[in-house]
């Protein structure tokens, strides 16, 4: 097996004639946590996507723990999907069932375990994210924060080797946000896992990654540690550091200029 977890070589990608991902390179590896950050439609979805096989690339290729994820049969796919948690806007929880059984569905579904020993594991991944005291309450009793980390003690249910998380800061109060931010450092060091955070919160981000890839224009813009991002001189990565509106990546969707669209409109005066 490969020592990367992940490998993603020369991978392109389109939905339609217009291609998403040009020519994409990463590697991540185990007890790694990753950003993936750029500007709104660079693709990062899309990129959490093909790692997951949901969609298949056009050109090159994605590994996961040594495996070429387009070339495997559905039932491989369903087996790696196992070892993967997908946190799609923080996974919604399933309404009807309380916590503990959420977090137990996955290993109820996937495993033969006895029902004495799904108990034992539920409580130790609800204790792993402070809510073993919640197990009996019902998700429309939870927070916002107290639900994402049901979420995540649901996602590493069946321990996997990689969580995949879009967005996990959007919408949290600053304290659920930094809870949420170290429960991802947490579970991956002590689970030797592989997380991926697709992110537009660089602050919250960079307190807790290993490494950082920018998406632009179909590529790999810039890449680094925290601390080589926090120093970079590259515009398109000082504009994200410091959160500024306008530079390489623009605040206005391409458009008419301004005066002819002005212009157009003072005919109908
Ligand atoms: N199913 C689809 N069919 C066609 N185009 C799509 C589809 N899904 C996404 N796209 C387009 O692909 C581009 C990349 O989308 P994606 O969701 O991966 O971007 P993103 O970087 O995650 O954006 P954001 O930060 O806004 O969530 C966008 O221009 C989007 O409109």
């Amino acid at each position: 097996m490969s020592e990367h977890l992940i490998e993603i070589k020369d991978l392109a990608f389109s939905y339609t004639d217009r291609p998403i991902l040009k020519r994409v390179n990463m590697t991540m590896s185990r007890g790694q946590v990753i950003a993936i950050m750029g500007g709104s439609g660079s693709g990062k979805t899309t990129l959490l996507r093909l790692i997951g096989g949901e969609v298949k690339p056009s050109a090159g290729h994605v590994e996961v723990a040594g495996q070429v994820v387009h070339q495997l049969s559905r039932n491989e796919l369903f087996k790696l999907r196992r070892k993967m948690g997908m946190l799609f806007q923080f996974g919604a929880l399933f309404t009807d069932l309380s916590v503990f059984d959420n977090v137990a569905f996955q290993m109820r579904e996937h495993t033969n375990l006895p029902e004495s020993m799904i108990r034992d594991l539920v409580l130790m991944k609800l204790h792993a994210v402070g809510l073993r005291g919640a197990s009996h309450l019902m998700p429309a009793e939870l927070s916002g924060g107290m639900a994402r980390r049901v979420a995540l003690a649901r996602s590493i249910a069946l321990d996997p080797l990689l969580i995949m998380y879009d967005e996990p800061f959007t919408g949290l109060d600053p304290i659920s946000l930094s809870v949420i931010g170290s429960l991802i450092r947490r579970l991956t060091d002590a689970l030797g896992m592989t997380s991926i955070i697709v992110t537009h919160d660089v602050q919250e981000s960079l307190k807790i990654v290993d490494y950082v890839y920018f998406l632009a224009d179909g590529a790999i813009a810039a890449h680094g540690t925290p601390e080589e991002v926090k120093g970079s001189t590259m515009p398109f990565v000082h504009q994200f550091v410091h959160g500024e509106e306008d530079g390489p990546v623009p605040f206005h969707y391409p458009a008419e200029t301004y005066r002819k669209d002005l212009k157009l409109e003072a005919q109908f005066v």
